[in-house]
């Protein structure tokens, strides 16, 4: 099958002669940004565990006329980061653009995450994402300056049943900050960008229960339906392009509004075991039908 270029809304040489590392690249959202970087210009290495998707997707962009590469990498490991990010410099000569979309997680009632598996979660979103970032600046951006973006979630209501990743893209929301400040004086932006749902092949890593709550999720968004990929991708571009020269240390929002409603992604249980106060005699108690209903 012949595979089209990407048809972004950006213009075509927006990133030539400039290389971009994407962690995740080989599937889902970092497929679809490692495809839009190529086809506006950039080399673009693709990064992750598992080498199948990784040359899968050098051989579309490949197809498509860009130019891309693959490092097979677990970012939990520092010494796979490291040899990573050399490898993209020595072999492309730079790296001007970094885009940490690598990451997932399980859900899971807090109480039964084990201490590895919430260490797990938080090792490759938060530590993973902080390996990558802390590599790509002392190897290249520190001298030369760069964009980095981090793909986060949308957590600012908290993340129920996937609290380890809620903690975890918090802080590396909270980390976009800090850099920014610090990695000002050096020519480099430190962005995020937080997707709401987004109907991507990574849904299909859970079981189908999950995926019907996250098809359901439609009618908490006013927008009225789940995000794409390249909706993702878009942001990621934008912030990565000179278009955002002037923003830095931002977490911006792809989620069709959603993270604007109160309404939680999964609801509460009817019940009545927390307790009321009443430090005043004389207060109204709450009568029995403002009380959940059996
Ligand atoms: C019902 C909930 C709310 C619904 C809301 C709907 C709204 C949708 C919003 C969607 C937002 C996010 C979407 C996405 O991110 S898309 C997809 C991204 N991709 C993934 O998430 C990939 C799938 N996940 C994984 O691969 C793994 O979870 C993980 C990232 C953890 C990698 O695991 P790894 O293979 O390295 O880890 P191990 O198998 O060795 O396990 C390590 C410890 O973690 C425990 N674990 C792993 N999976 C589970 C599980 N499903 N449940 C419980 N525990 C798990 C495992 O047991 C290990 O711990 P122990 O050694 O103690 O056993
Ligand atoms: N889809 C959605 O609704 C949302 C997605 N996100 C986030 O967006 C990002 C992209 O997700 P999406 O495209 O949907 O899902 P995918 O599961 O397709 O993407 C996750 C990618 O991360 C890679 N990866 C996982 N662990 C590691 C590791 N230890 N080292 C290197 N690479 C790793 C995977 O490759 P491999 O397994 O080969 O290593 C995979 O390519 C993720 O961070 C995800 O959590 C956030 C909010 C919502």
């Amino acid at each position: 099958m012949t595979i089209p270029e990407y048809d972004s809304v950006f213009r075509k040489k927006l990133f030539a002669d400039q290389v971009a590392l994407v962690t995740g690249g080989g599937t889902g959202i970092g497929r679809a940004i490692a495809h839009e970087l190529a086809a506006l210009g950039a080399t673009v290495v693709v990064a992750a565990r598992r080498e199948e998707p990784l040359l899968e997707t050098v051989a579309e962009i490949t197809e498509a006329g860009g130019s891309a590469d693959h490092v097979i990498v677990n970012i939990r490991e520092a010494d796979d980061v490291e040899a990573m990010v050399s490898a993209v410099v020595e072999r492309h000569g730079r790296l001007d653009l970094l885009v940490n979309n690598a990451g997932g997680q399980f859900p899971s009632p807090a109480e039964h995450i084990s201490p590895n598996g919430w260490r797990t979660v938080v090792d490759l979103n938060l530590n993973g994402t902080f390996l990558v970032t802390r590599a790509a600046f002392n190897a290249w951006m520190g001298e030369h300056g760069g964009s980095i973006v981090s793909v986060v979630a949308d957590m600012w209501n908290g993340f129920p049943y996937m609290s380890h990743t809620g903690a975890a893209r918090a802080a590396v929301a909270n980390m976009t900050m800090s850099l920014a400040v610090e990695w000002g004086s050096r020519g480099v932006r430190v962005n995020a960008v937080a997707p709401g749902t987004i109907y991507s092949s990574g849904m299909s890593t859970y079981d189908e229960e999950f995926q019907r709550t996250a098809a359901q999720q439609s009618s908490r968004i006013p927008a009225g339906r789940v995000g794409t990929e390249s909706e993702a991708s878009a942001a990621v571009v934008f912030l990565l392009s000179r278009a955002a020269a002037f923003i830095t240390g931002e977490t911006l929002r792809v989620d069709g509004g959603g993270s604007l409603l109160k309404a939680p992604m999964v609801p509460v249980e009817a019940h009545r075991n927390m307790p009321t106060y009443e430090g005043f005699h004389l207060a109204r108690e709450i009568p029995e039908e403002w009380l959940p209903q059996a």
